[in-house]
């Protein structure tokens, strides 16, 4: 239904205040490539991510917007294409002519070839709270490309907007919900499963699992041997690297850091090993695997997170805090070589008496990546 033919109703906002279940909806609805409403204060936009992106979407996005979208995408990859200069923050791209989908992919993607550029007309830096930065966001929330198609909705009060998203199926989200929530989610963690799994080399050993209240993936506590809750506990806090943990890959040395933890640990005497869902310093597998590509075309590993728009490192620290508060510490003696995971616990309220230097020995394979860590990323090695 054109936009000018949407009348007020009565209907209650019905999108009002479901927060987290709300942002829930948005990334499935996001990675299924359906647009959503994204509001901030009076401002509504029509957002839908670049990856999910086709001609048909395209153009249905194009008739539901009334208008030619734009394209939000981080400071980083706008400043790679010479669009701004590099920083935090989103910027807005507006292009001239009908936009085609594979055009604004070339954009958003490092990895795809452009064939045609399309034309630049502005290059607008969004405010950081606003339905474009939050739809950013969104994508990386779903783990996509962080870019989205954005166009703002031409309604001036928020119950039409309302009534004419109800009328077209759309899901309406609030910006700073979208905002909030990876923080938000990660501190309310409920325990939902506990057993005794013997370990290798660390028979003692008890997994617990929490999840988040987005219901998102969990985090898992791994405690070994029986720590003393009045002393600062020995912890590893590992995020998830399915290519290192399961199949060995000699990409990385998250495999024998896993193990290696383990085993220290258990000659140690008790500690824990947190694991966290946060796969590819939290860009995702699928991203992860780009990267990658990226770093087999001569970019360092912190380079292939920039060309694909992403910082360094995505990871946020605040599940880990939550799982030590909740096995009953709040001090630790940490093995690992990086200093941000230091400083980082410490805002999470974390004191980490001690570092434990965690280095395994590199390989062929390897060796590029630990020296980009301690040249770029500070890594103590
Ligand atoms: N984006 C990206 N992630 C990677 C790459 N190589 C490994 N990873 C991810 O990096 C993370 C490694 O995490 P950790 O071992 O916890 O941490 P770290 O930052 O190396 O710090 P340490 O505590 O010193 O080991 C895992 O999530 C891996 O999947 C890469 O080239 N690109
Ligand atoms: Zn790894």
């Amino acid at each position: 239904m054109p936009l000018s033919r949407v009348r007020l109703s009565d209907i209650a906002a019905a999108h009002r205040g479901t927060g987290g279940i709300a942002v829930d909806r948005a990334t499935a609805d996001f990675r299924r490539g359906e647009p959503l409403v994204v509001r901030d204060g009076d401002r509504a936009v029509l957002a839908l991510a670049v990856e999910a992106l086709s001609d048909e979407r395209l153009a249905r996005f194009v008739r539901l917007a009334g208008s030619s979208p734009s394209l939000a995408m981080t400071s980083r990859r706008a400043s790679l294409l010479g669009l701004g200069s590099d920083g935090p923050g989103v910027v807005r791209v507006s292009l001239s002519g009908t936009p085609v989908a594979q055009r604004l992919r070339d954009l958003a993607d490092p990895l795809s070839a452009p064939a045609i550029a399309p034309t630049v007309v502005a290059v607008t830096a969004a405010r950081p709270l606003d339905a474009d930065s939050a739809a950013v966001a969104l994508a990386k929330i779903a783990r996509l490309l962080p870019a989205a198609v954005t166009a703002t909705i031409g309604l001036i009060d928020s119950r039409q907007v309302e009534d004419w998203a109800r009328l077209e199926g759309l899901l309406i989200v609030e910006a700073a919900a979208i905002l909030d929530y990876p923080v938000d989610t990660a501190r309310r963690l409920a325990k939902v499963g506990e057993a005794r799994v013997p370990l290798a080399g660390a028979e003692n050993t008890r997994i617990i699992a929490f999840r988040p209240s987005d219901g998102g993936l969990e985090h898992i506590a791994i405690v070994i041997g029986t720590p003393d809750p009045s002393e600062p506990i020995l912890a590893r806090i590992h995020s998830e690297c399915f290519t290192g943990d399961l199949l060995a890959s000699l990409r990385c040395d998250c495999g024998d850091q896993l193990r290696g933890a383990i085993r220290e640990i258990a000659q140690r005497g008790a500690g824990v090993l947190l694991y966290l869902a946060q796969e590819g310093r939290g860009i995702g597998l699928v991203n992860k695997l780009r990267a990658y590509q990226l770093q087999d075309e001569g970019f360092d590993t912190v380079d292939a997170n920039l060309q694909l728009g992403f910082d360094a490192d995505e990871r946020i620290y605040v599940p880990a805090a939550e799982m030590l508060r909740q096995i009953g510490f709040d001090r630790v003696r940490l093995m690992t070589n990086n200093p941000l995971k230091v400083e980082a616990l410490g805002h999470c309220g974390i004191a980490v008496v001690e570092r434990v230097a965690h280095i395994f020995p590199s390989n062929d394979h390897n060796e590029n990546y630990l020296r980009t860590k301690a040249v770029k990323s500070g890594h103590m090695l």
